[in-house]
């Protein structure tokens, strides 16, 4: 993979504007507000930049700049562009792959299942929306379980017309009414008692669905209707992550009997500006109880709020350890219809049932030896991205109190994170090119814009055949045409290496 590039190509710092304000936090971060000129000195990483204002300097988040050069030339697309890339968005749930990875995730299924099952008699008769039915599982336990007038499932991709196909299958076509298109803009002949979706992301938040959900709630939602979930939570734990830590940062220090310990500070920036998604950590790398962080009211939560959202923890430490970083994971609370009926919990943390969500790993910049007794306190907040707006970062401050001597009690730490690039959620959707059929090509070209980030992919060819790689030329040609959203990259290059390898360069077009 390329990295650690030059601000402009000649070499020369390369002059930037930024799209919207940036606040920053801790002292090697540099805030900036819209409209700023600013000088990118160096791309250590290809989500931070370091840049220069008014003669200070430090990072700055890549995508929240535009070189000035194509500034005037890329408004244009950026108003042509999408902020929510829907297209890529809806395109990974038009295919099997996500479906099947939620579907086989029993956890998940089960709790919408048993929250249907729980509440069936008070579902007779009334009105749903299944709001992102995708294969459309949660309208046809309702259709099964309990006896609904009407389940409306809406989908906005192309695995809706499947969805159709399976409700009829299913013998619940006189209950369940799949309509295809964006929840924003569907139409309802009646408003709704209760409205299901399953909407979570990563971090509880990522991606951002859950904006669909509250605006559906505000025009489609009877008084006094109910939300499914009915409330979440984004918890929060100190963590040991040895084995990451070893695997990214401690490698470096003795590979092949060398030492290549200057490379540690570009692994940190390279690896632990973003977090690792799909961690699962076992219970006992927790020094402490978790604490819910951040909660949401489905009922009262509003669109706005979704901007900034912030949460305080302390903890506790409970066992001595190294503090490595922060895991974080959701819960989904699904209130009960009927008297005395209990709430339904999915939860997706370390003492629960594995989910396909997993657990989020933030990891610290230099892990701390911690003891029993010592305490962790500080604050979160997840700043939604300004302009792509299914993405975010997420900003952790924290101190430790402690009595051992060698614990820097004083220091304040802050540490921003992004979560930017959906390729980062599944790492196989490339894959799917190696595919023969020319139409899931197409439909997957997508997922190239989210992997813009990776200037160079090196990918094994063992299944590619001639045929393939005619297909996929055509995919990179017309993918030459578009700018990805946010550091101005294009595909340019697909190179066919040595027999075995394909690689596909993206490059600055300036
Ligand atoms: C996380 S999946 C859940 C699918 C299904 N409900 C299940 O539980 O297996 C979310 C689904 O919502 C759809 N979706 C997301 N935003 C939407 C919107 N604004 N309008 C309609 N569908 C949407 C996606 O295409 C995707 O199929």
């Amino acid at each position: 993979m390329q990295s650690d590039k030059e601000g402009g190509d000649d070499g020369c710092p390369e002059e930037c504007i930024a799209l919207s304000d940036f606040t920053g936090s801790g002292s090697d971060q540099l805030a900036f507000t819209s409209k700023d000129k600013l000088l990118v000195h160096a791309k250590p990483s290809s989500d931070w930049w370091w840049a220069e204002l008014h003669g200070v300097i430090g990072y700055v988040p890549a995508s929240y700049l535009r070189p000035v050069g194509a500034a005037k030339e890329r408004d244009e697309e950026t108003c042509l562009e999408d902020p929510w890339q829907d297209e890529e968005y809806f395109a990974s749930y038009g295919t099997l792959r996500l479906h099947l990875e939620m579907l086989s995730d029993k956890s998940r299924t089960e709790a919408y299942r048993q929250v249907i099952f729980t509440n069936s008699a008070s579902l007779r008769n009334k009105v749903v929306m299944d709001l992102g039915c995708g294969t459309g599982i949660i309208s046809l336990f309702c259709a099964q379980l309990s006896q609904p007038s009407v389940v409306y499932a809406v989908e906005a991709s192309s695995i809706a017309e499947y969805t159709r196909q399976l409700v009829k299958q299913n013998d619940c076509e006189e209950v369940v009414t799949v309509l295809q298109g964006r929840a924003e803009e569907t139409e309802l002949p009646v408003q709704v008692d209760v409205l299901v979706s399953e909407w979570m992301g990563n971090c509880l938040l990522f991606e951002f669905m859950v904006e669909s959900v509250l605006l559906a709630r505000d025009r489609w939602l009877r008084k006094g209707g109910v939300m499914w979930p009915s409330s979440a939570a984004l918890a929060l734990v100190p963590c040991q992550a040895e084995s990451y830590y070893a695997e990214k940062i401690a490698f470096w220090e003795q590979p092949y009997g060398l030492d290549f310990t200057p490379l540690q500070p570009l692994a940190q920036k390279e690896f632990f500006t973003k977090p690792k998604f799909s961690h699962l950590i076992d219970p006992s790398d927790c020094l402490s109880a978790p604490c819910d962080i951040i909660t949401m009211d489905m009922y009262t939560l509003q669109v706005e709020d979704l901007e900034e959202m912030k949460g305080q923890f302390h903890f506790c430490v409970e066992r001595s350890g190294v503090f490595h970083g922060f895991t974080a994971w959701f819960t989904a609370h699904f209130e009960s219809l009927e008297t005395e009926g209990a709430t339904v919990e999915l939860n997706t943390g370390p003492n629960s049932e594995p989910t396909h969500w997993k657990q989020t790993l933030f990891m610290l910049d230099r892990p701390v030896r911690v003891y029993e007794g010592d305490s962790i306190s500080g604050s979160i907040v997840l700043h939604r991205n300004p302009i792509w707006r299914r993405h975010m970062t997420v900003t952790l401050q924290w101190n430790i109190n402690s009595s051992k001597e060698e614990t820097d009690n004083c220091q304040a730490n802050i540490k921003t994170f992004t979560l930017f690039t959906l390729t980062l959620m599944n790492n196989s959707s490339i894959m799917l090119f190696f595919n023969h059929c020319g139409s899931i090509f197409f439909m997957q070209c997508g997922f190239v814009t989210y992997m813009h980030r990776q200037k160079v992919l090196t990918l094994p060819l063992e299944s590619l055949d001639f045929f393939c790689v005619c297909f996929f030329c055509i995919c990179v040609h017309r993918l030459e045409q578009r700018v990805s959203p946010c550091g101005g990259e294009r595909l340019t290059k697909c190179l066919i290496n040595g027999g075995d390898q394909l690689k596909i360069s993206l490059t600055h077009p300036l």
